[in-house]
């Protein structure tokens, strides 16, 4: 048994048994081994001792919510036993998406991930009792808080180790059973599955060579009926405009389309999406997107022209974000 193997997915293989998602459960642990490689992750073992070298807590309250993502123990965790878990807990950096708070540890995340969700829990359909994919969750943030706001069962993806163990490290404190983040990208998600009430891609739609197979990937995730949440960067502009960043955009080399909200709404009604409305646009600002003691390299400030922040190093317009609902066809 590999140290990868203490990632223990056979209860939601189990659970996905006799129900839609049961062609997923037959590739998955197939699928995880390949996503929790040693041999292409060399990083990995050294972060699996890391969650192996988190301590055993007992756990007096859980908070799933706007004032935080986090656990506490009575009585409170002694100061040197919080710096030994803060410590551990630093050897999973760059920790890029929170905040969390566990046991009087406050881990400042590169990115206030709650500011999203206070963007988008306004236009969310009703969670309680649904099932939901949260498709390049990163340590899966907004994962708790779906959770947090009743969902029945959260499945998020990403295929950066690192997050799915932050993610685990978590998890020993949270324990939401039915919340779960695997190893994989949407390309490993079965077509077709319209199993999922909502699906969201948040950070994601800019970062895929083709945009509208994405969406149509998305959308088929999606029982009928079900409810698209898309976040993405998008230029000012009006039906058609794209913007296509030869080089980096903001330093990232995998940027692909920014589209103009028009367009954006434009391409989910060609493909087949109703009710494709604009929920919130608002640019990213490095309050928002910072450097921290918890993410040590640089953020959004150095991606900015030092002598104009609406443009990126680059000469782009600066990261501007837009949240999009849609829904499937259907009841
Ligand atoms: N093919 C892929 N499939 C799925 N995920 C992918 C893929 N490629 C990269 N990712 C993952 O998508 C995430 C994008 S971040 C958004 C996080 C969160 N959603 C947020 O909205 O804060 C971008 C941002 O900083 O906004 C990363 O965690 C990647 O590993």
């Amino acid at each position: 048994m590999s140290r990868a193997d203490t990632l223990d997915y056979r209860p939601l293989i189990e659970r996905w048994r006799d129900s839609p998602l049961q062609p997923w459960a037959a590739q998955l642990q197939e699928q995880i081994a390949a996503g929790l490689s040693l041999q292409r992750y060399g990083d990995l073992p050294r972060w699996l001792d890391a969650l192996a070298a988190l301590p055993d807590i007992a756990v007096s309250h859980r908070v799933l919510d706007a004032a935080r993502v986090g656990a506490d123990c009575e009585p409170p965790l002694p100061e040197p036993e919080r710096a030994a878990l803060r410590d551990t807990l630093q050897r999973l950096r760059p920790w890029r998406k929170g905040p969390f708070e566990l046991f009087g540890v406050h881990i400042d995340t590169e990115w206030r991930s709650d500011w999203k969700w206070e963007r988008i829990a306004p236009h969310l359909d009703n969670l309680a009792g649904r099932r939901v994919l949260d498709v390049g969750c990163g340590s899966g943030y907004h994962c708790w808080r779906m959770a947090g706001a009743g969902a029945a069962e959260v499945i998020g993806i990403d295929p950066t180790p690192l997050f799915v163990v932050q993610f685990w490290a978590l998890q020993k404190y949270l324990q939401q059973p039915h919340t779960w983040v695997l190893p994989l990208g949407i390309q490993h998600v079965p077509p077709g599955l319209r199993a999922f009430d909502t699906v969201f891609s948040m950070g994601v739609l800019y970062h895929r060579r083709s945009p509208m197979d994405h969406l149509a990937e998305l959308r088929d995730c999606l029982r009928p009926g079900g409810q698209l949440v898309l976040e993405t960067l998008v230029i000012e502009g009006g039906p058609g405009d794209t913007l296509v960043p030869e080089g980096r955009y903001a330093r990232m080399g995998n940027v692909w389309f920014l589209p103009s909200v028009d367009t954006l709404l434009g391409w989910l009604r060609k493909l087949g999406f109703v009710d494709a409305s604009l929920a919130d646009v608002a640019p990213t600002t490095s309050d928002e997107q910072r450097a921290t003691d918890w993410m040590r390299f640089h953020s959004l400030a150095n991606f900015l022209d030092p002598d104009d922040a609406s443009r990126t190093i680059e000469g782009h317009p600066a990261p501007r974000r837009a949240v999009v609902t849609a829904r499937v066809p259907g009841q």
